[in-house]
C-alpha cells in the first residue's frame, strides 16, 4: 500500500514514517509539510532518522493525493478538514489521529466520508482503545455513587485540552452510564464551584516537559476508588496502530470508522 505522511517533519510525523518503513506491504510514498518549512525537499527518511528513503517533502497536497492509496494524518485541525475533502476527491484512505476539532469541524469529517474511507481516533495505540472498552464496562457496572473523573498529563508543546484521548475516555464512560457526555462533562473548576453534581463526568488536563501521554479515569465511590490507568512512553504504539488502520480500511467502503472497528473491540 502506498500510504504518505502528513506533517511529516512532527513529533508523529517522524514515528509514522519509521513505523510505515518497518511494515512489510506498506510503502513511504511521500511526505507533506506546511508551506515555509525548513523540512521541505528534505528526504522523508533522513528527517525521521533512518537512511534516505529517495522521498523528498513536499508542500503540494494536490500531487501528492494523486499517487496514492492512503495518507496518515497527525497534524492540525484546520489542515485535516482540508485534507479530507482532497482525500474523498482522490477516494483513498484517511487516518486522522489529530485531535482538537471544534464541532464544525467534525460535521465537515462527516460530510468528507460519504466519499473517503477515514479511521479516526484520538488515540490509536491498542492500550487506550482497551481502556475505553474497560470504561465503558466500569461505568455501566458502578451506581452514579461513583464519581468519574479523567486526568490527563502530555508534553509541554500540546495545543489542545482536554485530550483526545480524553475525549475518547469521557465518551466511553458516558455511553456506559447511557447518558450524552455534553450534557455531563465538567472541563474546568475554579472559585466556588458549589458541591459536585452527580453523574458529572470530570476532566482535568496538566501540561509539561517531555511526557509523551498518560490518562487516568478514576471511579471514585464511598469508602472505595477504581482507576483505570494508560502510560505511554515511545510515540511508536500511535504510529503502528496509525499504520495497521490504514492496511484494514484499504478496500471498505466510504465511511467514518474508529480504531475500536479496526481492532475489533
Ligand atoms: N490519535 C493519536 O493516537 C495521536 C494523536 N496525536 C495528535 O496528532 C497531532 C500532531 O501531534 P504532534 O506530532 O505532537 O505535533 P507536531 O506539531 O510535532 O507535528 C504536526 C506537524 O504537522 C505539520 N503541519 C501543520 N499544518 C500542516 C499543513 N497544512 N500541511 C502539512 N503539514 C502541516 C506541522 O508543521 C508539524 O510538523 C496533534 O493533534 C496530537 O494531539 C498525537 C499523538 C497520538
Ligand atoms: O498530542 C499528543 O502528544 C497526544 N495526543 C493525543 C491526545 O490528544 O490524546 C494522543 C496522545 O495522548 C498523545
Amino acid at each position: 500500500m502506498r500510504i504518505a505522511v502528513l506533517g511529516a517533519a512532527g513529533r508523529m510525523g517522524q514515528a509514522l514514517t519509521r513505523a510505515l518503513a518497518e511494515t512489510p506491504g506498506c510503502e513511504v510514498a511521500g511526505g507533506l509539510e506546511t508551506k515555509g518549512s525548513p523540512a521541505l525537499g528534505k528526504d522523508i527518511g533522513e528527517v525521521a532518522g533512518l537512511e534516505p528513503l529517495g522521498v523528498p517533502i513536499t508542500d503540494d497536497a494536490l500531487s501528492l493525493f494523486a499517487g496514492i492509496d492512503g495518507v496518515l494524518d497527525f497534524t492540525l485541525p484546520k489542515a485535516t478538514v482540508e485534507f479530507a475533502a482532497l482525500a474523498a476527491q482522490a477516494r483513498i484512505v484517511h487516518v486522522i489521529g489529530t485531535t482538537g476539532f471544534s464541532d464544525d469541524d467534525l460535521a465537515k469529517l462527516d460530510a468528507a466520508a460519504r466519499h473517503a474511507t477515514i479511521v479516526k481516533a484520538g488515540n490509536m495505540s491498542m492500550g487506550v482503545n482497551l481502556m475505553a472498552a474497560l470504561t465503558a464496562r466500569v461505568a455501566e457496572t458502578l451506581g452514579p455513587e461513583f464519581d468519574i473523573e479523567i486526568l490527563e498529563m502530555h508534553h509541554r508543546h500540546k495545543r489542545d485540552a482536554p485530550s483526545g484521548t480524553s475525549l475518547m475516555l469521557g465518551d466511553a464512560a458516558a455511553k456506559g452510564r447511557s447518558v450524552a457526555l455534553a450534557e455531563k462533562s465538567v472541563r474546568t473548576r475554579d472559585g466556588d464551584t458549589g458541591p459536585r453534581r452527580e453523574g458529572d463526568i470530570g476532566f482535568a488536563a496538566l501540561r509539561g516537559g517531555d511526557v509523551v501521554g498518560e490518562h487516568r479515569v478514576i471511579f471514585a465511590g464511598p469508602g472505595e476508588r477504581i482507576e483505570l490507568a494508560h502510560i505511554a512512553s515511545d510515540r511508536g504504539i500511535f504510529a503502528r496502530g496509525a499504520v495497521r488502520a490504514a492496511l484494514w480500511a484499504r478496500g471498505k467502503p466510504p465511511g467514518l470508522y474508529s480504531m475500536a472497528d479496526v481492532l475489533g473491540l
